[in-house]
């Protein structure tokens, strides 16, 4: 599903390049759950980023659902973004202009794949039926992340990449939102990566990895 070879990203700084990942190695296979941890500015998004397409690595190859990123122009892997992935971040990055249902069908819109049964489905599970026309600041945070993962999730995507998807949420509504996300994965058959600095959100899922002086160790624990 993803794959990431030898994977090398530097930054320029003055003081010359800042090297964030070294030679990173990482597969998630199918409907497989991974939380990425690490400490603070080990490299965690870049990594996301760059398993995203948004930014290229230095060296290194990047395979997403069999597709070399690096052999794709800009157009193509943003073709390849909005057919195969969806994105959570910390902030919930909603259209505040759409109601609930507009914002939570849009990647869909975008990606043709609008599914009306998955839609309702969706809004059911995530206890927004009632709120569908509502628009997002009438919403509590919960509800925003809530309606964000509905939106990642809308087009069906086979890989779910998430930044501290409950960063920005109080831990009763955190647990709330990662449990529904793990089980609407589970009902969708989506693989997710997760960057998480909570080993209490880690646990749940299939494996962990830590990020450590721009390497992955695995974390059996
Ligand atoms: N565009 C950039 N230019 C220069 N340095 C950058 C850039 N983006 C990130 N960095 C640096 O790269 C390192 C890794 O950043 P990154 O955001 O990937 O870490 P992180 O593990 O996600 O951190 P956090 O947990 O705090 O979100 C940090 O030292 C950061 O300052």
């Amino acid at each position: 599903m993803l794959q990431l070879t030898d994977v090398t990203k530097s930054y320029p700084t003055p003081q010359g390049p800042l090297y964030v990942l070294d030679g990173v190695d990482l597969r998630l296979t199918r409907g497989e759950s991974l939380a990425l941890m690490g400490e603070s500015g080990s490299g965690k998004s870049t990594l996301l980023h760059l398993a995203a397409g948004l930014d290229v690595p230095d060296r290194g190859e990047i395979l997403l659902g069999g597709e070399r990123l690096s052999a794709l122009d800009e157009t193509r892997r943003s073709a390849l973004r909005r057919q195969r992935l969806g994105l959570v971040f910390q902030q919930f990055h909603l259209v505040p202009s759409l109601s609930v249902a507009d914002n939570l069908t849009l990647q869909a819109r975008l990606a043709k794949r609008e599914d009306p049964a998955w839609t309702q489905h969706l809004l059911a599970r995530l206890g927004l039926a009632d709120l569908e026309g509502r628009y997002p600041e009438q919403l509590s945070g919960g509800q925003q992340q809530r309606l964000a993962i509905g939106r990642a999730l809308a087009a069906r995507p086979d890989l779910l990449l998430a930044d501290e998807p409950t960063g920005n949420l109080d831990e009763a509504a955190a647990d709330d939102v990662l449990a529904l996300l793990q089980a609407l994965i589970a009902e969708s058959g989506c693989a997710l990566l997760m960057v998480t600095h909570s080993a209490r959100v880690a646990a749940p899922l299939d494996r962990c990895v830590h990020l450590q002086r721009g390497r992955l160790a695995d974390d059996d624990a």
